[in-house]
């Protein structure tokens, strides 16, 4: 089964509801790739999640930047997986590197969010990546491999997870990853798929790369083998985010 490329949108913590509004009007009268070749999935800040899936065109869909890892209660300030399964929100980010960064969200921590989420019926955009300082102690792989374990012991059906390789050095930073670098973690995040999970689950989900995509960089990216689509920030809050989108089109001629 062939992987739809996909273009997740985090727009993190920015936006006034005016601005909002304005970057959906601008998706709303794009001309984009057909559905069938492509999946676009845009993560508002949560006040503006009901705002921004009544206006949204009906071909993309919302995602909201974090959850809850367990049932809510006396939790002050955390939002459940269950109101967004409430509010019909169908997607969630996780294990984001700022969340684990300034948050100190843990691997199992992250491993456990993602478990509770897909069991409430939650789609999951998982996110791993290294440091610089872990890239030039050469143990980005294990890196990868560990946060990917975390989650891989707490969850049997990946049908409904999307692992995003942010390298940290690379987010905000203007510093992309070159396709070959970013080809070479998603290559061997697939094959520690297969041998840790199962070939089918390595060969369907997707790895999108995230950090420092933009208009410029997208198509080069998206043509690797193994590059099934996007998490984009800074530029997801532009219009280029649609030239972006327009990148799956490299995957529909390869
Ligand atoms: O963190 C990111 C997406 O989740 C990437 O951010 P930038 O595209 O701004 O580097």
């Amino acid at each position: 089964m062939a992987r739809k490329f996909f273009v997740g949108g985090n727009w993190k913590c920015n936006g006034t509801a005016e601005e909002v509004k304005k970057i959906v009007n601008t998706l709303n009268e794009a001309q984009v790739t057909s559905q069938d070749v492509v999946e676009v999935v845009v993560s508002p800040p949560y006040v503006f999640l009901p705002l921004v899936k009544s206006i949204l065109r009906p071909d993309f869909h919302v995602a909201a930047q974090n959850c809850w890892v367990k049932k809510g209660g006396a939790f002050t300030g955390e939002v459940s997986a269950e109101m967004l399964v409430n509010l019909d929100i169908p997607w969630v980010i996780l294990g984001h590197s700022e969340r684990r960064a300034l948050l100190n969200e843990t691997n199992e921590f992250v491993g456990d969010k993602v478990a509770y989420a897909l069991a409430q019926g939650l789609k999951v955009i998982a996110c791993v990546g290294e440091t610089l300082e872990q890239r030039e102690a050469g143990s980005t792989m294990d890196v990868v491999a560990a946060q990917t374990k975390a989650i891989a012991d707490r969850v049997s059906n990946w049908s409904n997870v999307v692992i995003a390789y942010e390298p940290v050095w690379a987010i905000g930073t203007g510093k992309v990853a070159s396709p070959a670098q970013a080809q070479e973690v998603h290559d061997e995040l697939r094959k520690w798929l297969a041998k840790n999970v199962s070939a089918d689950v390595a060969a369907t989900t997707r790895i999108i790369y995230g950090g420092s995509v933009n208009g410029g960089n997208c198509k080069e990216l998206g043509g690797q083998a193994d590059v099934d689509g996007f998490l984009v920030g800074g530029a997801s809050l532009k219009p280029e985010f649609i030239d972006i989108i327009k990148a799956a089109e490299v995957k529909k001629s390869a």
